[in-house]
């Protein structure tokens, strides 16, 4: 994967066409979700998600966001039901946040933005691994979970505990026995509509699940999260911050809430 794409004024997203021309295309990720123009889709089932922390294996650095990554050789950590069919494995998770508390997140609810966003990132097993779902148009399933300036969450706290030691981008350390259900709010309605990765290679390849509900960082660890570096060991050293794309136009999708 080059690392030529970024975040900068130079190769941040409104750059991003030139190498990769999808992004013009028609399911294109983020969105802005406008909930009065949501449809409730009394057909959509209560997620089922079943994560099992003995499957989580490394917390790395990849110059673009920090991310946990998880052993997805079996169906130990999966999502069922919601808007999908089948099972889809979960692969990682990462955040999207920004520079100051009033921006950060992808998605936006009727223009308003989160200072941070969670994606946890699954893969339809129909397909024999990620890398052969990520550009099938029903290839990954990524619930995006909203962070909102609140109480401190002792289990963010355990990522950021780790940042000193991934603090350069390409650097990763071991990190076990961590299950992400704990960075889920109680209830799990949602948003879903069908859209892409919002990174380059920006595949149209995701359906996503946008939780209506959000969970708590506060503002100090928010500024945690800004001592990670875009660069590398060695380099000038830029602060990982602003790591998100802007919402793309809706191009006709519909956008279905499981909730009246
Ligand atoms: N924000 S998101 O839509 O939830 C999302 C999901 C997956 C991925 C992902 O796994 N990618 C895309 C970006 C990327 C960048 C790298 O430097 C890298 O080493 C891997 C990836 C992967 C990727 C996976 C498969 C093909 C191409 C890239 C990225 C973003
Ligand atoms: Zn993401």
């Amino acid at each position: 994967m080059s690392h030529s794409w970024g975040y900068e004024a130079t190769n941040g997203p409104s750059k991003w066409g030139a190498s990769f021309p999808i992004a013009n295309g028609d399911r294109q990720s983020p969105i802005d979700i406008v909930p009065g123009n949501a449809s409730h889709d009394p057909g959509l089932k209560p997620l089922k998600l079943k994560y099992d922390p003995s499957t989580c294996l490394e917390i790395l650095n990849n110059g673009h966001s920090f991310q946990v990554t998880f052993a997805d050789d079996t169906d130990s950590s999966t999502l069922t039901d919601g808007p999908i069919s089948g099972t889809y494995r979960l692969k990682q998770f990462h955040f999207h946040w920004g520079a100051t508390d009033d921006r950060g997140s992808e998605h936006t609810v009727q223009g308003a933005k989160f200072p941070a966003e969670l994606h946890l990132v699954h893969w339809n097993t129909k397909y024999a691994s990620f890398g052969e779902a990520v550009n099938k148009p029903d290839g990954l399933a990524v619930v995006g979970v909203f962070l909102k300036i609140g109480n401190e969450n002792a289990h963010l706290q355990k990522l950021i505990d780790k940042f000193s030691v991934i603090t350069n981008a390409k650097t990763q350390t071991t990190f076990v026995d961590f299950n992400p259900a704990t960075l889920l709010p109680g209830c799990l309605d949602y948003w879903t509509y069908l859209g892409s990765l919002t990174t380059p290679p920006l595949y149209e390849s995701v359906t996503w699940i946008v939780l209506k509900h959000q969970i708590t960082v506060s503002s100090a660890q928010m500024a945690k999260f800004r001592t990670l570096l875009f660069s590398s060991n060695g380099e000038a050293p830029c602060c990982m911050e602003n790591n998100y794309r802007p919402p793309q136009p809706l191009k006709g999708r519909v956008v279905r809430a499981s909730f009246k």
